[in-house]
């Protein structure tokens, strides 16, 4: 195609992008600060916390408008909830996330604009999409034990395939409380000139182990799978009690069948 013709369709394509469509029926309907919340391109840097498993700190991997508007779509949902959850793996055991949750839909177009930033973050990553967006806040003193996001016998769907979740983002959506900070337990620990404001170690026996605190905009992203789709033990994680304050968090949790 001549480089004409493909400047003459831009406009076309802007027109009749679909999200753009969403975005103005919605932006209508909604007195918002439009400007600011379009899905562009997002400013994030990453750091590698570890290659083997693969685990990636993103700065800034979200706006404060879209963490607020995240909060607020979840603060909105009649299923926000408080619980207490056992892991799915192990009934019996004492791991539990004391916490409220809910999902957010995914027709929203600001669910839609962080989906898509994660698919192109993953990039080459074999994977069957996205679970559904889930906002988890944090009160005072509550937590989530040390446990890991794949299913160690994972469900069967109707077409006959198994789906495991090969990867984790955990993308902090405030209010950067006390605590809260989040342990890869068996991850090697972080090196002296890591940013003491993000990253601190944790006094494990075996010397393993760092924490990521809670600060707003920012995410953990890890490998949770290994090559032939079986459970990485070493992804092992838990969310510190809160000291004070709130902590709003959300899981992207990515999804891959086989
Ligand atoms: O709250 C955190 O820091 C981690 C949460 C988490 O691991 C989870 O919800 O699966
Ligand atoms: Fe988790």
């Amino acid at each position: 195609m001549s480089k004409w013709i493909q400047y003459a369709l831009v406009p076309l394509t802007a027109l009749t992008n679909p999200f753009q469509l969403m975005w103005e029926g919605w932006s209508s309907s909604h007195q918002v600060d439009m400007p600011n919340m379009l899905c562009g391109p997002s400013n994030y840097t990453t750091e590698i916390v570890s290659l083997d498993p693969l685990a990636i700190y993103i700065n800034g991997f979200m706006s404060s408008w879209e963490v607020a508007y995240l909060r607020d779509l979840a603060e909105s949902q009649e299923t926000f909830m408080h619980h207490e959850d056992k892991h799915p793996d192990d009934k019996n055991y004492a791991s539990r996330r004391i916490a409220s949750s809910c999902y957010l839909t995914m027709d929203d177009p600001v669910v839609q604009c962080i989906i898509q930033r994660s698919t192109d973050f993953v990039g080459f990553i074999n994977h069957d999409g996205f679970e559904q967006l889930q906002v988890v806040k944090y009160r005072e003193n509550e937590r989530h034990d040390p446990h890991h996001d794949w299913f160690a016998s994972p469900p069967k769907m109707a077409s006959g395939l198994t789906c495991n979740r090969a990867a984790s983002f955990f993308a902090y959506l405030g209010d950067d409380p006390e605590g809260g900070e989040t342990c890869f337990h068996h991850l090697y620990p972080a090196p002296q000139d890591a940013d003491p404001a993000k990253f601190s170690n944790i006094n494990s026996d075996d010397g393993l182990g760092f924490a990521t605190k809670p600060i707003t905009g920012n995410a953990m992203f890890w490998m949770n799978l290994h090559a032939n789709n079986t459970g990485d033990l070493r992804v092992q994680h838990s969310a510190l009690p809160i000291r004070s304050g709130t902590k709003y968090g959300m899981n992207i949790l990515l999804k891959r069948c086989f």
